[in-house]
């Protein structure tokens, strides 16, 4: 008896268990949930008093309310986004693999924040603009709103600052599987902003770029690899490397700098850009110490050859969507072939401080736009004192507390340099810094950079061979020639 009430039981349980399932699989494979879901959202709205508050695309004058793009793009990202009943697909930066989901019109989106249910409606105003409209409860309305606002700002942030990184290669391929890259971040602080050089030179380099950037299509209509490379070059001290991490922090590229003293030949440096990803910028620092002078051989520390290096270059091995930077103190020596246009596209002159620079630094360092020393300063500039952006800013850092001191200090360092006692690299590189810098051209439909006349390169040449000793440069004399 007992035991047919066991049975009886079991079978009612199994019953309604499968009941159960088979309701929820028709709820959910029917659009029931979708109708279910709707009435609950109606009589919740009808049950509790609601506030909106809407967020619209331009501001009374007429201006871009930047609120907007933050919503749009917060709202873009949520998860609900692919619940809703009409979503747009695009392709993304990458696309070949990114599909990005947009709202199309009057679309609810819900969204919670702190245990409140919210919601976001994308609609548009008579006038045609956009806006959003965002719903919440209003007894929750006091808890949230700001920290709700606020939290969509710093996700947003959080959205556009991806984390830049800096990827220099490794010292031996013993291990294949690493890869010959190590990554680090990248978070150097320079920007075009904190840059100090011509301001129409920055402009048209931040053109330049963002020209670059969208020119795909032009670059491989014309059967071109869609890079660009430029030439840094000037004087120690100047701002060449400073201006690299500008690149890369206006860009948002990541940053690989290839270490030739750790490449062990050709294909080793093919391996290296095979594995850099696209959009990054790719550096090579002081490659005037690579390369032999005038002759068609390299390379100091390093077995890569000529051909090797313009093949690389030329980006022949994965080159598209690279930016190429190398950095030279003096390009006088280094053989034409090198420095051809299309395999350097932008030649950019670093030279060491005028009075217009100084000023700039003064103002950067020491908040500073005028000073009864300033006379002094240009004076002895004018009568032919040169320093490098560097040693300026350092000697105002160190005296960031004293206007007046870091002034005395700087006009010090010109006066040593005037009466001989500075460095010989600064006295003679002034002859350089004083020749005409930079022009623009347009070379092969898609514009580039040419310097104008160098000036006294001769004297240049003697102020590079002796610097050259005292900061190590290779002596291509003594060492192996590897061209193939
Ligand atoms: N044009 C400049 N604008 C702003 N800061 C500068 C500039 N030039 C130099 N500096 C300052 O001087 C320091 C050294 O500059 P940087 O290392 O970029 O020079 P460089 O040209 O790469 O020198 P080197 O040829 O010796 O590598 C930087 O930390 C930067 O703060
Ligand atoms: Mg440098």
């Amino acid at each position: 008896m007992v035991f047919f009430m066991f049975i009886n039981s079991l079978i009612l349980l199994i019953s309604i268990v499968s009941l159960f399932i088979i309701c929820r699989l028709f709820i959910y494979r029917t659009a029931l949930i979708y109708v279910l879901r709707r009435w609950f959202r109606f009589i919740d709205e009808k049950i509790y008093a609601h506030q909106i508050f809407k967020v619209p695309e331009v501001n009374e004058n007429g201006q871009q309310n930047h609120l907007f793009k933050k919503v749009q793009v917060y709202v873009n990202s949520l998860a609900s986004v692919e619940d809703s009943d009409f979503t747009n697909l695009f392709s993304g930066e990458n696309s070949s693999t990114d599909i990005i989901l947009s709202l199309d019109d009057n679309q609810v989106v819900p969204d919670k924040f702190l245990g409140a249910k919210v919601s976001w409606v994308n609609g548009r105003e008579n006038n045609g603009q956009r806006c959003f409209l965002l719903k919440m409860k209003r007894k929750d309305k006091r808890r949230i709103l700001k920290p709700y606002l606020q939290h969509i700002l710093t996700v947003v942030e959080g959205m556009n600052n991806k984390e830049l990184k800096l990827f220099i290669n490794n010292l031996t391929q013993s291990d294949q599987n690493i890869g010959r890259w190590r990554s680090f971040p990248f978070r150097h602080p320079s920007t075009m902003e904190t840059m100090i050089m011509d301001v129409d030179l920055k402009n048209k380099v931040k053109s330049d770029l963002e020209m670059f950037i969208k020119s795909k299509q032009h670059y491989h209509k014309l059967g071109r690899i869609w890079k660009r490379n430029y030439l840094l070059y000037g004087p120690s001290g100047t701002g060449k490397s400073s201006f690299i991490a500008a690149m890369a922090n206006f860009l948002k590229y990541d940053v690989y700098e290839v270490d030739l003293n750790r490449v062990k030949d050709d294909s080793d440096l093919k391996m290296l850009m095979v594995q850099i990803n696209s959009k990054s910028l790719v550096v090579i620092e002081d490659l005037d110490r690579f390369i032999c002078k005038k002759s068609s051989s390299l390379m100091s520390g390093s077995g890569v050859s000529l051909s090797g290096l313009l093949n690389f270059m030329d980006g022949m091995n994965n080159g598209d969507g690279k930016i190429m930077v190398f950095t030279m103190n003096n390009k006088d020596e280094i053989d034409p072939m090198v420095l051809r246009p299309g395999r350097i596209d932008v030649h950019i002159y670093f030279p060491l401080c005028d009075f217009s620079s100084f000023k700039s630094l003064a103002h950067s360092y020491l908040g500073i736009r005028e000073h009864k020393l300033f006379p002094h300063v240009e004076e002895i500039i004018q009568s032919g004192a040169m320093i490098s952006p560097a040693e300026i800013s350092e000697l105002m850092v160190a005296n960031r507390n004293s206007p007046s001191r870091a002034l005395k200090s700087v006009i010090t360092a010109l006066q040593l340099n005037l009466n001989g006692g500075g460095r010989v690299e600064r006295r003679l590189s002034d002859s350089v810094a004083s020749s005409p810098a930079i022009s623009y051209t347009e070379e092969n439909g898609i514009g580039g950079w040419k310097e104008g006349v160098p000036g006294l390169k001769k004297l240049y040449g003697m102020l590079k061979s002796k610097s050259s000793n005292k900061i190590g440069v290779f002596d291509c004399a003594s060492s192996p020639m590897m061209e193939r």
